[in-house]
């Protein structure tokens, strides 16, 4: 798909003026596979784990390992804040076309208003639009809303400091159930004096109502360049993951309250390829407008990732090469679904399981 020019933009982003589906919006892949199943009784469900459980490490251990994705409920974020945020972004998607490509993203930005990133790797747009805010929401706020962005930039800030705890928090659980303590990753010990955390970006993502639903995408099929991303979802489905080893898309049902956690590319290094990053995609609905928020969280971005010494040994040879967040991100831009591979250091021995590489067969 050729890039597309800001002053074209707007004929792609407008999507609640489409009455049939364009044939640039036309995809040709099946979607009815498997996304109408799972509820929480489901076997094949995405794990829902209680953070106030006691065993909420191992939980999270086996779901790491087994799905990439798990739910959290009794996460301590206020169920208040995920309802201003979701009508934050609710409003900011309301807003006038004009308005909102007044705070388009530039050619080599990362915030601000704009088609899903990830579109230059596809023949087809995404029936979706999306506002990227890294770092402070004020100055692209202020061009939203020059007379008041700061009920907007207020409930952002108040979000990304829920999520930042939260992240840190889920982040610990799922290095103790690979057996990592603070002593292991110093860079992420909260017990170090200055650490900050991790950086993070927003994502907000639109989804309008789409006539043809069956032949348009969402948000097309990527696992996130994160260690973990955070990601609610209003109460319309549409998300859908790949169980590691799987062939049937999966949807994560909207369950009041509860946060998705996906398990992020730098997670699946620093775990040595235990851990597989899922794959995930956006769906979309004939009558619903649906929305989410994902929290992208990495580390800070002069840390080098690799995979954790204690996980590597003679046996057990270090799968990728240590990488910067910033040079995985430029190689996610360049190589997209290739960007593991590229910084992967050896070729899968024999009767070994890739959990990234969603083309191998699976053993044992
Ligand atoms: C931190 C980031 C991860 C992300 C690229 C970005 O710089 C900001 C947006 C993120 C996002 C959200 C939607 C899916 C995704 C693949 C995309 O196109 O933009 C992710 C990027 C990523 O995880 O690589
Ligand atoms: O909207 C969703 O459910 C998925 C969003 C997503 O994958 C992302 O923002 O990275
Ligand atoms: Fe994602």
């Amino acid at each position: 798909m050729p890039s597309i020019t800001l002053s074209d933009a707007h004929k792609f982003l407008d999507l609640n003026s489409f009455k049939e589906l364009p044939d640039t919006h036309a995809w040709t892949l099946q979607l009815d596979d498997g996304s109408g199943s799972c509820d929480g009784a489901d076997p094949d469900a995405v794990p829902i784990i209680d953070l106030s459980d006691g065993g909420a490490k191992e939980l999270i251990g086996h779901a790491c390992k087994t799905w990439g994705v798990f739910q959290v409920i009794n996460h301590d974020v206020p169920k208040f804040l995920l309802d201003e945020m979701e009508l934050a972004g609710k409003g900011l998607f309301s807003l006038p076309m004009h308005q909102k490509l007044k705070a388009a993203r530039g050619a080599d930005g990362v915030s601000g208003y704009g088609v899903a990133r990830i579109s230059s790797f596809f023949p087809k747009l995404m029936w979706s639009e999306g506002f990227t805010i890294a770092g402070s929401p004020a100055d692209h706020a202020r061009q939203l809303w020059p007379h008041d962005h700061h009920k907007f930039c207020d409930t952002v800030e108040e979000y990304q400091k829920a999520m930042k705890k939260l992240a840190g928090r889920v982040m610990w659980l799922i290095l103790g159930s690979l057996g990592v303590s603070e002593d292991d990753v110093k860079w992420a010990s909260p017990k170090k004096d200055g650490f900050q955390g991790g950086c993070a970006a927003l994502q907000l993502n639109s989804y309008p109502a789409c006539p043809d639903p069956d032949r348009a995408m969402g948000l097309a099929a990527h696992t996130d360049s994160t260690i973990l991303t955070i990601l609610h979802q209003s109460n319309t489905k549409g998300l859908q993951v790949l169980r590691e080893g799987g062939k049937r898309w999966t949807t994560v049902p909207p369950q009041p309250g509860a946060l998705v956690v996906h398990v992020g590319d730098l997670m699946h290094i620093l775990s040595n390829g235990l851990y597989p990053s899922v794959l995930h995609r956006a769906v979309v609905n004939r009558t619903r407008h649906r929305f989410s928020v994902a929290y992208l969280y990495g580390p800070p971005s002069n840390v080098k990732i690799s995979p954790l010494s204690k996980l590597v040994d003679h046996y057990h040879p270090p799968l990728y090469r240590s990488i910067t967040w910033t040079e995985y991100l430029g190689t996610k831009a360049k190589h997209f679904d290739k960007a593991l591979t590229s910084v992967r250091l050896c070729a899968p021995r024999t009767g070994f399981v890739d959990t990234n590489d969603h083309n191998s067969v699976r053993v044992g």
